[in-house]
């Protein structure tokens, strides 16, 4: 299977900083990918070793297939970032802005562009600096989408977007990844938000992936299960968290895939499924503690 993005022992150092840890990563095409961490988990550093912009100390990158080579991203892939600071000259008007895509890139789509600032109502003839932060986001993101790029790569894309024109924007990269073939990888750290942002996600912990998958299996797989206290959960799966009192237990158990959720787990028990915000903060918890225990074993 060819992988859109897909990641071997990548490691980044800066200094005595490890910005990212022996990653290996398979992250499948035409997909919208939600990178979720917190501040410092690795994010920027990933993406802008993916656009070629950086380069790793270690390990292997591999964009549909062909390594990733600095200041080259992978020859014949169009990639597009799209940094935090959202780069407009401030006294371009929207459509000069549109010219300076066309006249800077290899490829340009002046409909596709167009149609994305129309589908947002930014006037084009506004000076840039004069737009409120979220229509200059959206100007950013038409000029990344004009130049057509085979993977795109979002930085905190949603930050200066209300809640409304965010649930649109996504809705609005989906049709474009399933129009295309592109694949989007957007960066956040709203975890309360994420609901609809991607559909499939990739969270990151100090440098190190702790959850990936496609966002419905997560979803499907997870369990909360209350019951009387026990030192295991009943039924297969993996433990992420187990918290007792004197007479309950409630394990969060990741079940493996193709494995339906029973209706009735086992007599006494109850199940209950987890919405993905709290599944992400469970497997945080769940790494921070691992990573103590690691740290205290050294
Ligand atoms: N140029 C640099 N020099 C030294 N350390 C750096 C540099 N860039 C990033 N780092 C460190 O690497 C780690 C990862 O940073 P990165 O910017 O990739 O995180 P992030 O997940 O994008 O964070 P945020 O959500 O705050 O943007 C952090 O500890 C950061 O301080």
């Amino acid at each position: 299977m060819t992988f859109a993005i897909e990641a071997r022992g990548l490691t980044k150092r800066y200094g005595d900083v490890w910005a990212l840890r022996d990653c290996d990563l398979q992250l499948p095409a035409n997909r919208i990918i939600a990178l979720v961490g917190a501040n410092g988990a690795g994010k920027s550093t990933l993406m802008s070793i993916v656009s070629g912009l950086l380069r790793a100390t270690s390990g292997t990158l591999l964009l549909n297939d062909r390594p990733v080579v600095k200041g080259a991203a992978g020859t014949g892939d169009r990639v597009a970032i799209l940094a935090q600071d959202k780069p407009l000259y401030r006294d371009f008007s929207v459509t000069d802005m549109l010219h300076f895509g066309r006249s800077t890139n290899r490829v340009w789509d002046q409909r596709r562009a167009l149609s994305w600032l129309e589908r947002f109502d930014v006037p084009l003839n506004r000076r840039c600096g004069k737009l409120s932060g979220g229509q200059r986001a959206q100007v950013a993101l038409a000029v990344a989408l004009g130049s057509r790029p085979d993977v795109l790569l979002l930085d905190e894309p949603l930050a200066n977007l209300d809640p409304v024109a965010r649930t649109e924007v996504t809705g609005e990269l989906m049709a474009e990844a399933a129009d295309t073939g592109m694949t989007v990888m957007l960066s956040t750290h709203i975890v309360a938000e994420l609901s609809g942002v991607g559909d499939h996600l990739l969270l990151l912990d100090a440098g190190r992936p702790v959850l990936t998958g496609d966002v419905e299996e997560l979803l499907e797989s997870h369990l909360r299960l209350v019951g009387p206290r026990a030192d295991l959960p009943p039924g297969p799966g993996a433990i992420v968290q187990a918290q007792h009192t004197d007479r309950q237990s409630t394990f969060v158990v990741r079940r493996p895939s193709g494995v339906a959720a029973p209706a009735v787990v086992a007599p006494g028990w109850s199940a209950q499924p987890i919405a993905l915000d709290e599944l992400i903060l469970i497997h945080l918890k769940a790494a921070a503690k691992t990573h103590r225990n690691l740290e205290a074993a050294a």
